[in-house]
């Protein structure tokens, strides 16, 4: 579904990622591991075209989406939650979700219906503005935004990060959830513990290179644990 080839990119002259390749086939959840700053979040900001590839390719259901700007990228089908859950500060809940529903490829309104019914704690929220919710909730929002798109595939950069824990086992949930409905995920997640739980194949990025892969099993390994300690 999502293949990525040699893919490097980096801010000005400095390069970060160096070569990466990566697949993420239909209905599997794929998750990206690293220390701090090995380039997780840039390798999904250029997978999502965000930040340009200086070099490799970004395949989308067949098709070369390495130049695509990140809005054709989501109406082919590629939700993208970035870190930081960026909502509409000043927009209600409802808002920030009829946002994005208006710039999505099926427009349905339908679709509102359903982010909400993966995101139940959201609905009482719906007037409220984005920026009085708890971080928690902000998150849950960002990814319901992205859901209101119907993604094909779901990119999730850390949505457990700095969020209470009572929440993470919701939002947790929530992504086992909709890996069960059949939807593609590509996560990056620091938590080993998380990556056992929910991942099909994971890699791990060290200095912007894919020193590991392999399937979730094999995350117990003690060199994956080595990998992974700072
Ligand atoms: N906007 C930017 N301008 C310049 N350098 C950046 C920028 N964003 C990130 N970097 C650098 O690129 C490298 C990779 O950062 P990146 O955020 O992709 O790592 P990460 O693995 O996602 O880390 P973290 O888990 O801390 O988010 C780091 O050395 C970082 O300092």
């Amino acid at each position: 579904m999502l293949s990525v080839e040699g893919l490097e990119a980096g801010y000005g002259r400095a390069r970060v990622l160096f070569g990466v390749s990566l697949e993420v086939p239909p209905g599997r959840l794929v998750c990206v591991m690293g220390r701090n700053g090995v380039g997780k979040t840039t390798l999904l900001n250029t997978v999502m075209g965000v930040l340009p590839a200086t070099g490799g390719r970004v395949t989308f259901e067949g098709r070369d989406v390495t130049r695509l700007r990140p809005d054709q990228r989501v109406r082919l089908g590629m939700g993208y939650v970035p870190q930081g859950h960026e909502t509409f500060a000043q927009l209600s809940v409802m808002d920030n979700l009829l946002v994005t529903l208006e710039a999505s490829a099926h427009r349905d309104q339908a679709a509102v219906e359903e982010a909400l019914e993966v995101f139940p704690r959201l609905k009482p929220l719906l007037k409220r503005p984005a920026g009085f919710l708890s971080g928690g909730q902000q998150q849950q929002l960002a990814m319901a935004r992205a859901l209101v798109t119907r993604p094909k595939l779901l990119i999730l950069d850390e949505p457990t990060e700095g969020i209470q824990p009572s929440i993470i086992l919701e939002i947790e949930e929530a992504v086992e959830r909709l890996h069960a409905t059949g939807l593609a995920i590509l996560l990056v997640e620091q938590y080993l513990d998380l990556a056992l739980r929910l991942a099909d194949a994971f890699l791990i990025l060290d200095a912007g290179r894919v020193v590991r892969s392999g399937a979730a099993r094999d995350l117990q390994d003690e060199e994956v644990h080595r990998l992974l300690s700072v």
